[in-house]
């Protein structure tokens, strides 16, 4: 799914309307009946819902909605923020229909507040997409106001004050929801780190905007859900036997750290690989000849760590890292794999930390390989960024200059293609934030790498599911109770 930025989305309303026809007004009403699907599937009309609404579009949304819920039994009380004397045509014509049926509120100064009592569900409509300064002065501080009340916040589109599609200053004033119901399209705002707060539990409702002109609209970001993940699965052959599925190499494990090397080989087992084999330390051997026995286990000459690689021959795909330490000696074995491998890699944890310490290394690696560090490791690859938007940038830059897919953990996981593209994954929770996660998928990674899916497209398959299994195994243990292991236990689509 495409992530259009503000001025896009402008374009592409306009060409909605003028090529369905719709008419302006006609798509307002048709988004808050979309927005009033969703909040009557969610809650009932015994909570009051009290409305703030600006005076541009998002309010006119905020008016209609309003109007819908009250002639469906709801007690709704509306406020419309007067900050200015302008309003759009379209805000004018709903306030009209609202008042035919409903006092309509003003709040001219800051003493026409109202007082929250906490049981209220608040719908914060001041200001959408067409945001263009931060909110001030009488929007500020209806906006403190709903953020000060421990009711629940539902914002139209996107949070008001937040932008859409750039960072915001430290101290802007902007609504934190707990829904955000935004209208066709995921906003490029939902997907940085720094923005959770504002954008709350997201959803995206389809008003009917134009299908082809999305898909037609060039822009570097995309959104890997569920339709577009499906796209990319490839159906297992009635005649196929396990030579079709390809034969993993993953180099894991060290003393204290198998449980890595376990993780990330049962992972690689559990999607789809024909054969695994795992490279392990001395130390290793039993444990992951009982842990999995649909592996096979190759022994290094150290009793501790990896140090040595094996013939490299057989395999179709290599994974690297979890668990690995950074001994010299193991640095050595990675220097030796860039020179000698020959098929699509993975790279991951303990190597991308030896990478950023051997830059040298780093300039060596081959086109296409990838990479998985969390932000930390990101930093340590790449140098620090100011904000996380800058460290988007930073990381297509990198993928640029490196020719590397990065894959940059983190909530809505972003996989970056050397051409800049970016693809921020729809699944996972923060369940996922524990010790192993980042270990299953590398697992994953090698073995849709082994069963020959390009890179660009195991990284986002990859990451996809990997998220699948987290939210499956968030919903059996929840998000505190479960392990990595847990993820590898509900893998599979
Ligand atoms: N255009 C369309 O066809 C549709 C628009 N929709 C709604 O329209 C919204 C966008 O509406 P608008 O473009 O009217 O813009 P907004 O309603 O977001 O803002 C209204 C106006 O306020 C001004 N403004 C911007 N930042 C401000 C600030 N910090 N303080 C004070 N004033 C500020 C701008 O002139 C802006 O046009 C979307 O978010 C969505 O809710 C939906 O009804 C769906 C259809
Ligand atoms: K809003």
């Amino acid at each position: 799914m495409n992530i259009l930025n503000a001025s896009q989305i402008r374009n592409l309303d306009a060409h909605t309307i003028q090529n369905e026809p719709i008419s302006s007004l006609d798509l307002m009403e048709r988004a808050s009946r979309a927005f009033v699907r969703w909040l009557c599937a969610r809650f009932d009309n015994r909570r009051p819902l009290v409305f703030f609404c600006g005076k541009g579009n998002n309010g006119g949304d905020g008016l209609a909605i309003a109007r819908i819920l009250s002639a469906k039994g709801y007690g709704v009380t509306v406020y419309v923020v007067d900050y200015t004397e302008k309003s759009s045509d379209d805000f004018s014509k709903n306030l009209q229909r609202l008042q035919e049926h409903l006092t309509v509120h003003y709040i001219k100064e800051e003493k026409d507040l109202p007082k929250l009592t906490g049981e209220e569900i608040l719908i914060d409509a001041l200001l959408g997409s067409g945001l263009t300064r931060p909110a001030e002065g009488l929007l500020a501080a209806t906006i403190e106001t709903m953020n000060e009340s421990p009711a629940r916040v539902i914002s139209v589109d996107i949070a008001s004050g937040l932008y859409m599609d750039k960072v915001n200053g430290d101290d802007d004033a902007i609504v934190r929801p707990d829904y955000t119901v935004s209208f066709q399209l995921p906003k490029l705002a939902f997907m940085i780190p720094q923005n959770g707060p504002f954008a709350g539990d997201w959803l995206v409702v389809d008003i009917g905007l134009n299908e082809t002109y999305i898909e037609k609209t060039k822009t570097p970001y995309f959104f890997t859900d569920k339709r577009s993940a499906r796209k990319l699965i490839r159906d297992r052959e009635k005649f196929s036997h396990k030579g079709t599925f390809g034969h993993a190499l993953l180099l894991a494990g060290s003393f204290g750290k198998m449980g890595a090397a376990q993780l990330c080989g049962g992972a690689c087992l559990r999607s789809g690989v024909g054969l695994l084999t795992l490279h392990v330390a001395g130390c290793g051997y039993e444990i992951i000849q009982i842990a999995l026995p649909e592996a096979m286990c190759s022994v290094d000459i150290h009793e501790k760590m990896l140090t040595t690689l094996p013939d490299l021959n057989a395999y179709s795909a290599i994974g690297v890292g979890p668990g690995l330490g950074k001994e010299p000696q193991t640095l050595q074995m990675l220097e030796n794999l860039i020179g000698e491998a020959k098929v699509p890699m993975v790279w991951d944890a303990d190597a991308l930390n030896l990478l950023s310490e051997n830059p040298d290394l780093l300039k060596k690696l081959p086109e296409h390989t990838i990479i998985t560090p969390h932000p930390k490791e990101f930093e340590r690859l790449a140098g620090k960024s100011k904000d996380d938007y800058a460290r988007l940038e930073l990381a297509r830059s990198f993928a640029g200059e490196h020719k590397l897919i990065v894959v940059l953990k983190g909530a809505h996981t972003s996989v970056i293609f050397p051409d800049g593209t970016v693809h921020f994954n729809a699944t996972g929770n923060a369940g996922m934030a524990t010790g192993g996660a980042g270990d299953v998928l590398t697992g994953i990674l090698t073995s849709l790498l082994a069963q020959k899916y390009s890179p660009q497209d195991a990284a986002r398959l990859g990451v996809y599911q990997h998220g699948i299994a987290g939210d499956r195994a968030a919903k059996a243990r929840t998000k505190t109770a479960m392990i990595a292991s847990d993820i590898v236990e509900n893998m599979g689509w």
